[in-house]
């Protein structure tokens, strides 16, 4: 069975409830915590198992607790984990949540085991896997990680996705393997500055950056999600619901979606399936439901 691979971050993160998002300077209670396996890359391919496609985490965590406690909970998520590489004399990765009384959130990462991944373990992880679907990234390894991974799937024509969450500069090579790249409307507009463009608007946005992928999406929170490709452009619009917490609605989102791309769905059906991940996402606390 062809599978979605992920090659991405796997991180603890501990989420702290707050009335409000501290400033510089201030000290704020949290009303609760609590810990839970994150990272985008983790998120990402749970939510891929979530659709019911088979999902194979490409990674690293640390020999710590926290290591153990990430390689149980994706285990019992159903994500194929043979190659999540456990590296000793290294921190698993851990992120830090903020969430606000209206679900708004503040995250600090700590790179730990994921930052000490190499491309070579990267390359290694993916010829381990049989029968690669689709290869999925995101913006928490290091540039030289993700570009092994876009290079694996190019030189295996295996469809690839990218997710430039969060924002940081892209080579135009690694723009033009995307398909589709995926990003918020921040990101969108960041990458549109790196590039010397500031379109107005959405529409905008997705013409100038379909020019540079072969596809492109951008999602638009509560308003759903926008699309261009070769085949067509449109967006889906999303249910309204009442929001909890935003953390990992954009994860939802992209994992769904490439669960949808797995199955030969056409982009417009893949985001319809992330508009409706990231709506159940944002309905409950943490990055993933609890099981
Ligand atoms: N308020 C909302 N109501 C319904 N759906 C939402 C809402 N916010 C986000 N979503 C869903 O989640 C998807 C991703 O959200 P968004 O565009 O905010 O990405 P993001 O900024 O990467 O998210 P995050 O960083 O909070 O995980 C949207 O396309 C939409 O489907």
């Amino acid at each position: 069975m062809s599978a979605v691979v992920v090659v991405g971050s796997v991180n603890a993160d501990t989420s702290l409830h707050v009335a409000r998002i501290p400033g510089p300077g201030e000290t704020v209670l949290a009303l609760g915590s609590r810990t839970s396996p994150g990272g985008k890359g983790a998120n990402q391919a749970c939510a891929v198992a979530r659709a019911g496609a088979r999902s194979v985490m490409v990674g690293a965590v640390g020999t710590d607790a926290a290591g153990t406690m990430l390689v149980d909970e994706l285990g019992r998520r159903g994500v194929e984990l043979d190659q999540l590489l456990r590296l000793p004399d290294v921190e698993s990765g851990g992120a830090t949540v903020l969430v606000d009384d209206d679900g708004e959130n503040c995250i600090v990462v700590s790179g730990g085991a994921n930052a000490a991944l190499t491309p070579a373990q990267v390359t290694a992880g993916l010829d381990a896997v049989d029968d690669v679907g689709l290869v999925l990234t995101q913006g928490e390894l290091s540039v030289a990680c993700v570009e092994a991974a876009a290079a694996w799937a190019a030189a295996h024509e295996v469809r690839f996705v990218h997710n430039l969450a969060p924002y940081r500069a892209a080579t135009p090579e690694l723009l033009a393997l995307c398909d589709p790249l995926v990003v918020n409307e921040h990101e969108a507009a960041d990458l549109a500055a790196a590039l010397g463009e500031h379109p107005d608007g959405t529409d905008a946005l997705l013409a100038l950056l379909a020019g540079r992928c072969r596809s492109v999406v951008i999602t638009l929170g509560g308003d759903g999600a926008a699309y261009a490709s070769p085949a067509g452009s449109g967006a889906r619009a999303s249910a309204r619901v009442e929001v909890v917490d935003t953390t990992g609605a954009g994860d939802a989102f992209v994992g769904a979606a490439a669960a949808a791309l797995l199955a030969d769905d056409d982009l417009g059906r893949a985001c319809a399936a992330g508009v409706a991940a990231g709506a159940a996402a944002v309905q409950h606390r943490g990055a993933q439901p609890e099981l």
